[in-house]
């Protein structure tokens, strides 16, 4: 098969794939291009499609919100808004915290587009389709993501309402085989065994510690390890302690498969947990995880997050143009 010309995705110049044909008729796709594993390129490059078609925005970030965290997107000025329901072949949100559409427009001039509302595992969608969305950004244009999200804190030096900086993740569904790359690879997208050391853009963790310093908020910026484990329970204190003695500083359900997603189709990616709990790691305690309480610390600490996600598009967007 002749080399195919690609410059939207990873920004390399041509490829040959591996195999003629990807393997892609299944229970889910009907034949037509999609299979279980994911949707084909062509097929997202339509949802894109509908998106530019729609919106005069052409956004360069894209923002995840994390549960309880829409209000970031509310910072967004000249806001276009897309419910989920409308878009071609998007998942809906089903979980209370998260909105479920797209929001296109400015932050300090930079174009962006935030969901407000993203999909988990534990709705039912595999993780593939739970990342879709970033792929979609990719086609967009997006070149970085910032992805936030609510965690459980499990360094014993973290407070409720602290933000931490992910420095790096561990995998806990991919040891067990559930990736969202699972399945025949699209060069388009990227490659078949991308590298994930430096998931984190180092330039970007630095320049938030930066921002968090201009905006006095340093005493409760913290940096550190991340985990996503499936839910939608809880953990139990058993799971929590070996998840403490691995090294993980904060837990959630979501983030990771999106960040890999990110990587494999050669995003920058920022990524920052809001403590919203702290994690039982003890038998002798009354207290319990729940959702509320997620949502809780979410909008206490929602004007913080505003002003520090905002500044970070900026800073972000000066870097890359920077670096073009
Ligand atoms: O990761 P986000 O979507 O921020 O939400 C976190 O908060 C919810 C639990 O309260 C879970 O969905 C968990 O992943
Ligand atoms: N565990 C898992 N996910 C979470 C938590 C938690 O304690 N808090 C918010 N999301």
């Amino acid at each position: 098969m002749a080399p195919i010309n690609v410059t939207v995705m990873g920004g390399r110049k041509d490829y040959v794939p591996a195999k003629e044909t990807l393997p892609e008729v299944d229970a889910e796709g009907n034949g037509n291009g999609n299979s279980a594993k994911g949707y084909s390129y062509e097929t997202l490059q339509e949802t894109a499609n509908f998106l530019l078609a729609r919106i005069s925005i052409r956004p360069t970030i894209g923002i995840i919100c994390g549960s309880g965290m829409g209000s970031l997107a509310e910072s967004i000025v000249d806001a276009e808004s897309i419910p989920y329901e409308e878009i071609p072949n998007f998942p809906i949100s089903t979980v209370e915290g998260h909105h479920g559409r797209l929001v296109f427009g400015r932050l300090d001039g930079v174009s962006v587009v935030a969901m407000q509302g993203r999909f988990h595992y534990y709705e039912g969608y595999p993780l593939w389709k739970c990342c879709l969305p970033v792929r979609v950004m990719r086609l967009l244009g997006v070149k970085t993501l910032i992805a936030t999200n609510a965690a459980g804190g499990l360094n014993p030096t973290y407070k409720i309402g602290d933000l931490m900086i992910v420095k790096d993740h561990i995998n806990m569904m991919g040891f067990a085989g559930n990736n969202p790359l699972h399945g025949p690879n699209d060069e388009r997208f990227g490659p078949r065994f991308p590298p994930m050391n430096k998931a984190y853009n180092y330039e970007y963790r630095k320049l938030a510690k930066e921002v968090a310093k201009e905006y006095n908020i340093e005493n409760i910026v913290r940096e550190g390890v991340y985990t996503c484990l499936g839910g939608p329970n809880f953990e139990t204190v058993a799971e929590l302690n070996m998840l403490k003695m691995v090294g993980v500083d904060a837990v959630g359900m979501s983030t990771v498969h999106e960040v890999i997603t990110a990587r494999h189709c050669d995003m920058n990616v920022f990524a920052l947990s809001l403590i919203t709990n702290e994690c039982v790691t003890s038998y002798e305690t009354d207290d319990q995880a729940n959702h509320d309480e997620v949502l809780d610390v979410g909008r206490m600490r929602q004007d913080i997050l505003r002003k520090f996600v905002s500044r970070l598009v900026t800073r972000f967007h000066q870097i890359d143009n920077a670096s073009l």
